[in-house]
């Protein structure tokens, strides 16, 4: 990776809830920021006490400090790109769109998370209505998996037939691209990317892996820093799904359960700082 000097260094903004576990989350994405030579900023939207084995506990954060966290940055800083990951509530919804209308945000990622693989609802299902109309008609990419899209559309996802048509219904919703991540289906790990024309297939390999907890966050961060570098949609996505795919096949083994992906095994590997080389 080149580095960049500091008048060119490319500003990225996660707009999500923390993990205190480090895998999912705004860590994960800072994480996913700093992985591709881009700085990271944060607008902390809710708090969850959880780990590899599951969600505990959950504070909202008031919208007041929401509001008063976007414009702290907004107001002081050009930012290139924005992801935005668990929103949880109507409420914290409005009051992100109202930001980034207000703020002119480009670049806007929306990965709508709902519900964290050990099942915990990270966004209310009354609040799914509020994602649909306020958020996605802001998105340059929107980054559903399937259970999210199946919710979204009101069918069931499994084929990749239903992906093309689930993908196209989300379409509508207003946002410019859909990912479609096919994580959760079996056989390879095809996500589909639809721009209102054509569906584009990334396909990978599906790694036999354990250790997965944040892997949608990881990706819609690194399609988020890629933008932000200044790579076209298609480019900056193709560019994500092979950094995921790095991060799930190099997985960490920590905690009893469901263990984070490996933001830097590239980076280390470059570096000379693995020790098994
Ligand atoms: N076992 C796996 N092997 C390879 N790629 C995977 C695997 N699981 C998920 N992915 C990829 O990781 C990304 C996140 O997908 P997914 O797990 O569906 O999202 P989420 O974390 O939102 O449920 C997608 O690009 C998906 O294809
Ligand atoms: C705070 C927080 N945000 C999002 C998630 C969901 O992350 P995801 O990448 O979908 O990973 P899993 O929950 O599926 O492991 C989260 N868990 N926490």
């Amino acid at each position: 990776m080149t580095l960049r000097g500091e008048e060119n260094l490319k500003k990225a903004l996660t707009i999500a809830g923390s993990d205190s576990s480090g895998g999912a989350g705004i860590q994960a994405d800072l994480k996913a920021f700093s992985a591709h030579g881009v700085y990271g900023m944060s607008v902390i939207t809710a708090v969850t006490a959880q780990n590899t084995q599951g969600v505990f506990a959950v504070q909202d954060m008031e919208t007041a400090i929401i509001d008063e966290q976007m414009k702290a940055i907004f107001e002081d800083i050009e930012v290139d790109a924005v992801k935005i990951g668990m929103v949880s509530r109507s409420e914290t919804i409005r009051a992100i769109a109202g930001g980034l209308t207000r703020y002119k945000a480009r670049n806007i990622v929306i990965d709508p998370v709902m519900i964290s693989k050990s099942g915990y609802h990270l966004l209310r299902p009354d609040a799914v209505k509020a994602l649909l109309t306020c958020l996605l008609p802001l998105a340059t990419v929107v980054t559903p998996n399937l259970p999210e899209a199946a919710e979204m559309t009101g069918k069931s996802v499994n084929s990749l037939k239903d992906m093309e048509k689930a993908a196209a219904a989300i379409f509508q919703m207003g946002p410019r691209y859909v990912l479609l991540k096919g994580g959760h289906r079996e056989g390879d790990a095809t996500d589909i990317l639809f721009d209102g024309e054509t569906c584009y297939y990334l396909r990978s390999p599906r790694i036999a892996a354990l250790n997965t907890h944040g892997t949608g966050c990881t990706l819609s961060a690194a399609i988020a820093a890629n933008l932000a570098r200044g790579y076209i949609v298609q480019e900056a996505v193709s560019r994500a799904k092979e950094y995921i795919t790095t991060a799930i096949e190099h997985a960490l083994s920590i905690g009893k359960g469901v263990g984070p992906t490996h933001h830097f095994y590239t980076l280390y590997k470059k570096a000379g700082m693995l020790t098994d080389e």
